[in-house]
C-alpha cells in the first residue's frame, strides 16, 4: 500500500509547497486530502505518483521506495495513477477508443485483448456509447469520463482524483460521484477537493492541509465536528454537519445510519418508504 512519509517539497522558485507530510493509505479505503487553494493538493499527488521528486523524505509502495527510473515508474504507474483535474491534460488521442486503448497497446496486449478491456472500461463509466467520437465534440463531463476510462483500463490499485468534480454541473457531478463510488468497491481511492460536501459524502478518513502541512486527520465524523480547523484551513463544514449541530443530533454518514437512530428512537411509527 501507500505511505507518504516525512514529505516536503520545495518549487524552484523557493516556494515550500509541503512541510513533513505523512499520508498512510492504510487508514482508510476512501481517503480524502482536503485544503483551500494552494494548501499542497496538487504537489502532494504529484509526488506520491512520482511526476514531482520528494526534497526531503519519500514515498513508499507496499514497504519500499519508490525509484524514479523511467522503468521503475512505468511499472508504477500500472499500479498507482492520478486522474487529473483537467480531462485535457490526461486525453492524447483525437479519437476515445484510440486514447484508452494507447496504454495497453504501449504494453503489447494483443487487439482482441485490448477490446475486451476497453469496452469493459468504457460501459463501466457510461463512455460506451460516444466511444467513436472524436475528442474534440465531447463536453467537458463526457471528456471527463474519458480520462477515468484511461486509468481505469490499467486495472491498478491505487487512483488519485485531483479535484474529480471541479468545473461539472450538479447532475454531472452526482454521475463522476457515483463512477468514483463503483470504482472505490475494488480499488484504493483518494481524491483532492475543496468541495466538503463530495468529501464528507464520499471518504472515509480525511488530512487537512493548510499551507503545506497537515493540521488535523482522522475518520469523517471526527474530522468535520472541528469547526475551528476547518476554518483555520479555510474551509466550510459540509451542510449536512451544519444541519446535524443545528438539530441537536448526531453526525449520520448515510441515510442508513439516520434510519436506524430514528427507528432506535422513535420506532417504526413513521413510514419512510
Ligand atoms: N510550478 C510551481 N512553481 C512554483 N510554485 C508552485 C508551482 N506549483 C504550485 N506552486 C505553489 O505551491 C503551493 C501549493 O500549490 P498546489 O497547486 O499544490 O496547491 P493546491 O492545494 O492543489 O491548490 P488548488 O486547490 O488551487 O489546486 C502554492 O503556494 C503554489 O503557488
Amino acid at each position: 500500500m501507500l505511505e507518504v512519509k516525512n514529505l516536503t517539497y520545495s518549487y524552484e522558485d523557493g516556494t515550500k509547497a509541503l512541510e513533513n507530510v505523512n499520508i498512510d493509505l492504510k487508514k482508510g479505503k476512501k481517503i480524502g486530502i482536503i485544503g483551500a487553494n494552494g494548501s499542497g493538493k496538487s504537489t502532494l499527488f504529484l509526488n506520491m505518483v512520482g511526476i514531482l521528486k520528494p526534497k526531503r523524505g519519500n514515498i513508499l509502495f507496499n514497504g519500499e521506495h519508490i525509484k524514479y527510473s523511467k522503468k521503475y515508474l512505468r511499472e508504477y504507474r500500472k499500479k498507482v495513477n492520478i486522474v487529473f483535474q483537467d480531462p485535457d491534460k490526461q486525453i492524447f488521442y483525437s479519437n476515445v477508443y484510440d486514447d484508452i486503448a494507447f496504454a495497453l497497446r504501449n504494453i503489447g496486449y494483443d487487439e482482441e485483448e485490448i477490446k475486451s478491456r476497453v469496452d469493459k472500461v468504457l460501459k463501466r463509466v457510461g463512455a460506451y456509447d460516444f466511444k467513436d467520437k472524436p475528442v474534440h465534440f465531447l463536453s467537458y463531463g463526457q471528456k471527463k469520463r474519458v480520462a477515468i476510462a484511461g486509468i481505469l483500463v490499467m486495472d491498478g490499485d491505487v487512483i488519485l482524483f485531483d479535484e474529480p468534480t471541479s468545473g461539472l454541473d450538479p447532475l454531472m457531478t452526482r454521475e463522476i460521484v457515483n463512477i468514483i463510488e463503483d470504482i472505490s468497491k475494488d480499488k484504493n481511492i483518494i481524491i483532492s477537493s475543496h468541495d466538503m460536501n463530495l468529501i464528507y459524502e464520499i471518504c472515509d478518513y480525511i488530512y487537512v492541509l493548510e499551507k503545506g502541512k497537515v493540521i488535523k486527520e482522522g475518520l469523517v465524523n471526527e474530522v468535520f465536528t472541528e469547526k475551528e480547523i476547518l476554518e483555520r484551513a479555510g474551509l466550510e463544514e459540509p451542510w449536512l454537519v451544519k444541519i446535524h449541530k443545528k438539530l441537536g443530533l448526531p453526525l449520520f454518514k448515510d441515510e442508513e445510519e439516520f434510519f436506524s437512530y430514528w427507528r432506535e428512537k422513535y420506532g417504526s411509527g413513521i413510514d419512510w418508504s
